[in-house]
């Protein structure tokens, strides 16, 4: 039982040979937080991931899993608190979703009696007694996504755990990260679907070429890089050009033409820039704030990588 972060690393290392793989991390990840792993392919995310179970041993560094090293003999006791959903799920195509589960709630000691309810939860109970042979890619994931899930871990630490699925299920897996928080698991997503994390993480880890370059919610990595969040204004021409006029010096006549204007601004300017709008007291049809995806601030982060690392 910890009270601390249930990941800790500090100044963990791999090498390949000669390939560094991971460099230097330091990184904590709280109880009942969801970290998202990003980065290019070969950035070092799964390298990280299987230092932290234990998998592989790091060059370098102290990692802490839970209170413990994951490569003390002591650890294997902890392997039925941590629920893993690897990039590529191997089922045995023979056998049932149930008999699968079953097998894997064995191994780890949960009841036999909360399969229906994970079932139910990754909305494979009509199929559980079907072969997997006849399941679709999608239901191979949740069942994959159900298998972590066994016995409640205390860190819940999924590969791409979206990959191939359509969006209501999708979503159904961000409903299954959020109730394992609130139960105060620890959730390490690596994933390249940087659109859907947006707004469905509490913070993101970037590594590019396997340095740590980023570490922090998105909002404050945004407002880090510096990138601009773009205002979109909609108005009849009259209106534009008071507008013009108003933001004469500011934003050049080009952008207020056509009865839409997109001015950029700064992130810790908008409310500021929102409220000098609102009070030109003038007839605009629509306003449309823009911040930069997570995919901006990914790839403003990568493309500044080896210099400072930012951490929100
Ligand atoms: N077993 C290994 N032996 C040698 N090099 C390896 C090994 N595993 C990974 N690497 C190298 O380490 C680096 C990081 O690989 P890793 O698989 O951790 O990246 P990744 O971010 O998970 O990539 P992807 O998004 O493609 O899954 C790469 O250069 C890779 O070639």
């Amino acid at each position: 039982m910890t009270t601390g972060p249930n990941i800790k690393l500090t100044g963990v290392a791999k090498i390949y040979g000669t390939t560094p793989a991971v460099k230097a991390v330091d990184l904590a990840v709280a109880p009942g937080e969801c970290l998202a792993l990003v980065g290019h392919n070969g950035a070092g995310k799964s390298t990280l991931i299987k230092m932290v179970l234990g998998l592989v041993q790091p060059s370098s560094g102290e990692i802490s899993v839970m209170g413990l090293d994951p490569q003390a003999p002591g650890f294997h006791a902890l392997r039925k608190d941590i629920g893993f959903l690897p990039e590529q799920v191997l089922f045995q195509n023979n056998m049932t979703g149930r008999e699968t589960l079953s097998f894997y709630a064995r191994l780890k000691g949960a009841p036999l009696d909360s399969l229906d309810d994970l079932f139910h939860k990754v909305d494979l109970f009509a199929a559980a007694d079907q072969r997997i042979s006849t399941y679709s890619k999608g239901m191979r994931q949740r069942l994959g996504l159900a298998q972590a899930l066994i016995g409640s871990p205390k860190l819940l630490i999924l590969d791409e755990p979206t990959s191939g699925l359509d969006p209501v299920s999708r979503q159904n897996v961000y409903g299954i990260i959020n109730a394992a928080k609130r139960d105060g698991a620890t959730v390490l997503i690596s994933s390249h679907a940087l659109t859907e994390l947006d707004a469905r993480i509490d913070r993101v880890a970037i590594l590019s070429r396997g340095d740590l370059v980023a570490l922090g919610r998105i909002a404050d990595l945004r407002r880090n890089i510096g990138l601009a969040s773009d205002v979109t204004l909609r108005a009849a021409p009259d209106v534009m050009a008071k507008l013009a006029q108003h933001f004469d010096g500011v934003y050049s006549p080009d952008h207020f033409i056509n009865g839409t204007a997109i001015l950029p601004c700064a992130p810790d300017q908008k409310v500021e820039f929102l409220r000098e709008l609102v009070d030109l007291n003038l007839e605009l049809s629509d306003i449309v704030v823009h911040d930069p995806s997570l995919e901006e601030v990914f790839m403003a982060y990568s493309r500044g990588a080896g210099g400072e690392k930012s951490h929100g």
